[in-house]
């Protein structure tokens, strides 16, 4: 288990995180959100040892996880971390690049290994190629597998598909993240995707200011956004009369109170999302289909 404890820390003077504390459980998924610059990649760093820590401790079962004054090197031999800048050999092949950790005693074995984590990240055809002609996205596909090789304990992960297409995106996510479920691998990821977390994760924090503002599962997070900022990060929210409401509790009604005039539809592919003026304020709502502009509408709330 990753113990988390009371752990602050700042680059200069003003602390990036402050008084951070959770566990994670061998083989939980947690994902780390927040808005850009609230300290998730710090986060990450922290936990693998790249800094000191103003304050609080870091383990892994009972082992303390301690920064550069007490380690040469970051990065306990259980602990596995792909930054966001990845890095590789550019001039070694993506199988080379993959292997480059594993043991050379049984080369059957390492071959199977390899092509196994060729299939985890769809890049079997690529295994003799050099990392150097590869795209930003294959090369973050690369990365991932690299840190996995090992088998881990845990892994930690920085936006992993943040270089990947649409395409593939989808696809990856459910490899890599039943990889680490079946091997039971406990993996912190910092995302600013939903869909990186809703399906896959089994508890959210929530970073803001520095501190934890919300630790739940993301069906508690999803059905009970506590603040805009929860909510934002699910998708299209309203704030009417203090409460949260996304816009597919909104519905377009023949007849209500709520009364608003279109200001735009925006074609979303399953539904449209219409733009509404109510009360001056623009309240976006969930529709089937596209309404003209300056069309008068009835909305009521379905919660
Ligand atoms: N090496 C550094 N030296 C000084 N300040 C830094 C350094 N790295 C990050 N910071 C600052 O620490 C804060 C947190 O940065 P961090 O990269 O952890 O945020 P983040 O939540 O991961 O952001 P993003 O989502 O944009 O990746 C920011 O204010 C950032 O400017």
């Amino acid at each position: 288990m990753l113990q988390v404890i009371n752990i602050s820390f700042g680059y200069k003077n003003a602390l990036v995180l402050n008084n951070i504390s959770f566990n994670v459980n061998a083989g939980e998924h947690v994902s780390i959100i927040g808005e850009s610059g609230s300290g998730k990649s710090t986060l990450l760093k922290l936990i693998y040892g790249e800094f000191d820590l103003n304050n609080g401790q870091i383990f892994w079962n009972n082992i303390e996880v301690l920064g550069p004054k007490y380690n040469l090197i970051a990065g306990p031999e259980f602990m596995k971390y792909v930054a966001q800048e990845f890095d590789l050999m550019p001039y070694k092949t993506v199988e080379e690049n993959i292997g480059e950790f594993l043991s050379n005693f049984y080369l059957n074995e390492k071959q199977k290994r390899i092509n196994e984590l060729l299939e985890v990240v769809e890049l079997s055809s690529f295994s003799k190629t050099k990392v150097k002609l590869l795209s930003g996205g294959q090369k973050q596909r690369v990365a991932l597998a690299r840190a996995i090789a090992k088998q881990p304990e845990i892994i930690l992960l920085d936006e992993p598909f943040s270089h990947i297409d649409n395409f593939k995106k989808q696809s990856l996510r459910r490899n890599l993240f039943s990889f680490l479920k079946n091997k039971n691998i406990s993996c912190v990821v910092a995302t600013h995707d939903k869909d990186d977390v809703l399906s896959y994760a089994d508890s959210i924090i929530a970073l803001d200011n520095g501190r934890v503002m919300a630790k739940d599962t993301p069906r508690n997070l999803f059905n009970n956004p506590k603040n805009s900022l929860i909510a934002s990060f699910f998708g299209e929210y309203n704030v009417i009369n203090g409460e949260i409401v996304y816009a597919h509790q909104l519905k377009i009604v023949s007849k209500s109170n709520l009364k608003a005039a279109v200001r735009h539809s925006y074609f979303n592919g399953t539904y449209y999302l219409i733009e509404v003026n109510f009360k001056g304020k623009s309240i976006f709502i969930e529709n089937v289909c596209e309404i003209n502009q300056d069309d008068i509408i009835h909305f009521e709330i379905f919660k």
